[in-house]
């Protein structure tokens, strides 16, 4: 398949090495010049759990360069950047191509149909992990899976063309049962691990170890679960609280620092008003109050704004 992966961040870049290396063309578009010249001079410098590095050649671009079309556009930009990003790639969108979005956060798929018809349009979650050391090189740990739907199901005949292609470089994908439910699920789960962990200053492994990690947790998503419920959209606070906890292992996710604690770490705005403050401001719009949720948004602010972000 021909795939852009527009935001060649930390995942983005993950993600176009394994399509590459499974007989995919793989194009990486990204605004931050300095990366997209570093992979075109050096290659990707991938540095995996034992330390060791793997130089892949990648082609990389800045969207405004991009003259091709893709069957597959990957959009894996931090939630607030997707806007800017779909402006950018303007002609890159004309032939029809299917976009997907892995990218976390509550109220994607809203940014994405301003630019892309509905049915054109897939979305999902994923817990595959993967971090920026500098321009043009990542660092990435563990395994992960991948959840998706079309978001007109019926108006979307190639889901099984793209679960193939993600599943034949290793990526783990499955169709989802209800993608709202999926994005409401990943959601509680970065607005618990990514926003303490960015607070604490831990990595998931660590928070994991904290004898109250439970208290924490269950503060966050006992407010997510009486949002989602007057939301009407299926949620269940015990099975969230079980994934999180199926990332503290080595094998999964405990050495990693969610992206929120790397952008934070960068001086680089984050996700939070997607996540926790996402859900605080529904609750206050539905009168179901989530304390919690709005002051944890409240303390990522501050920490932005000491930080001088
Ligand atoms: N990292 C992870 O482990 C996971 C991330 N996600 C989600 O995937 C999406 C993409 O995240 P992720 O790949 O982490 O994002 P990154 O922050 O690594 O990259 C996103 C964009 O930020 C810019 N950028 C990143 N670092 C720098 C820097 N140091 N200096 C200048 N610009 C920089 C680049 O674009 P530009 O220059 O245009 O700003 C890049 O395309 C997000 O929604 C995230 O929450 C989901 C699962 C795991
Ligand atoms: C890897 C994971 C699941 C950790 O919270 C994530 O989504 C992130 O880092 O943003």
């Amino acid at each position: 398949m021909k795939i852009a992966i527009a935001g060649a961040g930390a995942m983005g870049s993950r993600f176009g090495v394994k399509l590459q290396a499974a007989g995919n063309q793989v194009t990486l578009i990204d605004n931050w010049a300095d990366h997209v010249a570093a992979i075109n001079r050096d290659g990707l410098i991938v540095t995996t759990d034992d330390g060791t590095d793997h130089v892949y050649p990648m082609t990389a671009m800045a969207p405004q360069d991009v003259t091709d079309h893709f069957d597959l556009v990957i959009l894996f930009t931090k939630a607030m950047q997707m806007d800017q990003m779909l402006q950018d790639l303007g002609d890159v969108l004309s032939n029809q191509p299917a976009v997907l979005t892995l990218a976390n956060g509550i109220g994607n798929v809203e940014t994405i149909e301003r630019h892309v018809p509905k049915a054109q349009i897939v979305v999902g979650t994923t817990v595959w992990s993967s971090g920026m050391t500098g321009p043009g090189h990542i660092k990435v740990t563990g395994t992960g899976s991948i959840s998706l739907q079309a978001v007109v199901p019926d108006a979307f005949p190639n889901l099984p063309a793209v679960l193939d292609t993600l599943n034949g470089a290793g990526l783990h994908a499955s169709e989802a049962a209800n993608v709202m439910a999926a994005i409401w699920k990943k959601a509680g789960l970065n607005s618990v691990l990514n926003t303490y962990c960015t607070l604490f200053d831990c990595n998931i492994g660590e928070f994991g170890t904290l004898p109250n990690w439970r208290t924490l947790n269950d503060a966050v998503l006992n407010e997510f679960q009486a949002v989602a419920d007057a939301a009407k959209i299926q949620f269940s606070a015990a099975d969230v609280t079980d994934l999180i906890a199926a990332q503290f292992s080595p094998e999964t996710n405990g050495g990693h620092y969610p992206s929120m604690h790397q952008d934070m770490a960068n001086r680089r705005p984050t996700e939070i008003d997607f996540l926790n403050g996402y859900v605080a401001k529904l609750g206050a719009q539905l009168n179901v109050p989530a304390p919690t949720n709005a002051i944890l948004a409240q303390a990522i602010h501050a920490q932005e704004t000491l930080k001088g972000i």
